[in-house]
């Protein structure tokens, strides 16, 4: 029989089994907030002294798994043409055998992503170790259901669009070697639309939805309680005590 550490308990209902690691996806529109949300949550689920020294939490992005472009949609990239916000432009396969193999306690070893070369680093990898909490952060990963199914926390970040565009401008400049032009054309062309169309539509999948990203601190606070409440060993079943659900705000 499976060990219930490990067991099939895909959402938050089997709440007196809680699997390790605990996988929390946070997606979002581009420039949101998300991997700022996230290193929040890591900050501070490593403070505390609930947690043991030797027991972690591992941010995951999405990013690392878009898909090897060819010569022809390369081309399109440097030109700020090719759709990387669209659910084609991620290789689905390797996300979800990774997120299973992170499920399944195994180490994994992801590539960095080179937003200037728009390919993953060939040199920089990062190593994750079995953790107790795990963060799989990116525009799309409520988007495709088989990894949507795998999370037992679902966050979304909501932080208002011309916020996005203008930290995603300066961002973009500084970080990603990119143009003001083109940021701008990318987006009106393609980021935006493929946000209305593939991103939004996935905020409905949201446990918890955290309006203004990273500058809600109440949010943060009460979801790293909720995480911390559900990893405290010994926990006594949230069935047989009355405050079970009352941070998970659900969308309608
Ligand atoms: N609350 C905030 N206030 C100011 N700048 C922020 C805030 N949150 C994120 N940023 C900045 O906006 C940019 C995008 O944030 P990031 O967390 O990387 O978003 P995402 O992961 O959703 O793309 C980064 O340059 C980041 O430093
Ligand atoms: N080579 C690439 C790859 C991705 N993008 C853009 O990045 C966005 C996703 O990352 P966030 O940190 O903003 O969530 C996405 O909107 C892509 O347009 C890119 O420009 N170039």
């Amino acid at each position: 029989m499976a060990s219930p550490v490990w067991g099939d308990l895909p959402h938050l209902n089997a709440l007196d089994k809680i699997p390790r690691p605990f996988l929390i996806g946070v997606a979002g529109g581009t420039a949101s907030g998300k991997s700022t949300v996230c290193s929040k949550i890591m900050e501070q689920l490593g403070q505390t002294s609930l947690l043991e020294n030797n027991r972690m939490v591992t941010i995951i992005s999405q990013d690392s798994f878009y898909r090897d472009l060819t010569l022809e949609e390369h081309k399109r990239a440097t030109k700020g043409e090719y759709n990387f916000d669209h659910p084609d432009a991620f290789d689905t396969e390797l996300m979800l055998k990774t997120l299973l193999d992170v499920k399944a306690g195994k180490r994994v070893e992801l590539p960095a992503y080179d937003y200037v070369a728009h390919k993953r680093s060939p040199t920089s990898t990062a190593i994750i170790h079995c953790s107790d909490v795990v963060l799989f952060e990116g525009i799309l990963v409520f988007y495709f259901p088989e990894i949507r199914d795998l999370f037992n926390m679902r966050l979304f970040v909501d932080t208002d669009p011309d916020i996005r565009l203008s930290r995603r401008v300066l961002r973009d400049i500084e970080e990603r070697g990119r143009e003001l032009d083109q940021i701008l054309s990318q987006y009106v062309q393609l980021v935006k639309p493929a946000f209305e169309e593939f991103c939004l539509p996935t905020k409905k999948y949201a446990d918890v939805i955290i309006p203004r990203g990273a500058d809600n601190v109440v949010a943060i606070d009460l979801i790293v309680q909720h995480i911390q409440e559900l990893l405290r060993p010994n926990r006594t079943s949230r069935r047989s005590r009355n405050n079970s659900d009352s941070i998970v705000e659900r969308p309608h």
